[in-house]
């Protein structure tokens, strides 16, 4: 058993299970979701609001906080926490697959990953040591080794060269790794082939990480690949250690993944149809900006205790969102962020009472019943 993970609760009835991660910034209690603040910034939301609303970890991203404004000065003026007041733990994602979904021009080697920036055009070559040396610069909690994360129409060749250059280059992460007090997390791929997940996997447990999640999901490939990927996971990922999906997903995602046992999420998802007015309830969807909202004096979600929903209406969210006005961007995001964050605590309550299967369906069809 690791020092910095703890299983605390196994649910008596599915392979779902609650656990304690110790970091230099404080302790997590998973199943978590974790709101992502790509640029330093969870956007539309305010630190205090992020922890108002329950949120114990953010994600950050290496590529775009390696690009603007640099790791350099960020670390200069005293770290990630700092330069952003957020003195609770972060993990900060890798950068290879941000290169390989935000640029055009890119070229892979076993060097690294040469590519144009999305900014200003200036071109950059991302290493695994030059990853490190950043998320290390940054002063994450978690850090992520430096990986290819394949498209998810590669063919079976595609995918096993490219995991072993994946092995190999989470060897040469964890070299490049000074800083023992972040924790380093392996990333598994393998694609949709269950025998070359077991194979990436068996490989990067032979080098040793605090916790180990599963990459290359959530790019477009069908759910019941996804749902296999994870099922064939489940079984061979490391028990008493973290078990992280990225990029993961709606409420119904969060849901069976945690019933297969896994612990770390993050997701735009909730951030990016906040913006576009598309709100999480716990009577599924709401467009707000649909016409039947128009005179609707109720909350939002009348099972939600987030500030917004008691404090402001659906005619009046409707009409901010209309208006364009930037308070629109503000209460839909954080009553997004509050509710799935509120979904991820009642997920671990349920698990504690070991009634997470009765949950499971009671969600899938609670979110089912009234669908917009
Ligand atoms: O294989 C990966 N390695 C490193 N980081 C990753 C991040 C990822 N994020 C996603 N999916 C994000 C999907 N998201 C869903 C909502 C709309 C925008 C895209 N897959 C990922 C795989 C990886």
């Amino acid at each position: 058993m690791p020092d910095h993970f703890q299983v605390e609760h196994q649910d008596g009835g599915c392979r779902a299970r609650t656990g304690r991660l110790t970091t230099p910034h404080g302790e997590i209690q998973t199943p978590i979701f974790m709101p992502v603040g790509t640029n330093a910034s969870v956007k539309a939301m305010r630190p205090e609001d992020l922890t108002d609303a329950g949120a114990q970890i953010i994600l950050a991203n290496t590529y775009h906080l390696y690009l603007r404004p640099g790791h350099r000065l960020v670390e200069e003026l005293g770290g990630l926490h700092r330069f952003m007041s957020w003195d609770r733990p972060i993990l900060t994602d890798s950068g290879g697959f941000q290169v390989y979904s935000l640029t055009e021009l890119r070229k892979i080697t076993e060097e690294g990953v040469k590519f144009r920036s999305h900014i200003d055009g200036s071109m950059h070559l991302l290493t695994p040591e030059l990853s490190i040396k950043v998320q290390e610069a940054l002063g994450a909690d978690i850090i992520m080794c430096f990986d290819e994360c394949p498209p998810a129409d590669a063919g079976r060749e595609y995918v096993e060269r490219s995991l072993a250059m994946t092995t190999r280059w989470a060897q040469r992460s964890k070299d490049a790794h000074t800083r023992r007090d972040q924790l380093l997390f392996g990333i598994v791929q393998g694609g949709r082939f269950s025998d070359l997940r077991q194979r990436s996997l068996q490989e990067l447990q032979g080098i040793g990480f605090d916790g180990y999640a599963l990459g290359g999901l959530s790019v477009g490939e069908e759910k019941p690949v996804m749902h296999e990927v994870m099922d064939a996971c489940s079984d061979l990922l490391p028990a008493d250690y973290p078990r992280y999906i990225m990029g993961i997903g709606t409420p119904e995602d969060l849901v069976e993944a945690v019933w297969r046992g896994y612990d770390m999420f993050d997701c735009v998802m909730p951030t990016r149809n906040a913006r576009n007015g598309m709100l999480f309830t716990s009577q599924g969807r709401v467009n707000i900006k649909r016409k039947q909202y128009e005179q609707d004096q109720g909350p939002l979600d009348p099972a939600c205790s987030c500030y917004v929903c008691r404090n402001y209406s659906r005619a009046y969210l409707r009409h901010l969102f209309r208006s364009g006005e930037i308070l629109a961007s503000m209460l839909n995001t954080h009553h997004n962020i509050a509710w799935y964050l509120s979904l991820m605590g009642r997920i671990r309550e349920a698990i504690r009472q070991d009634q997470f299967e009765a949950f499971r369906k009671e969600f899938y069809h609670q979110q089912h019943t009234t669908a917009e």
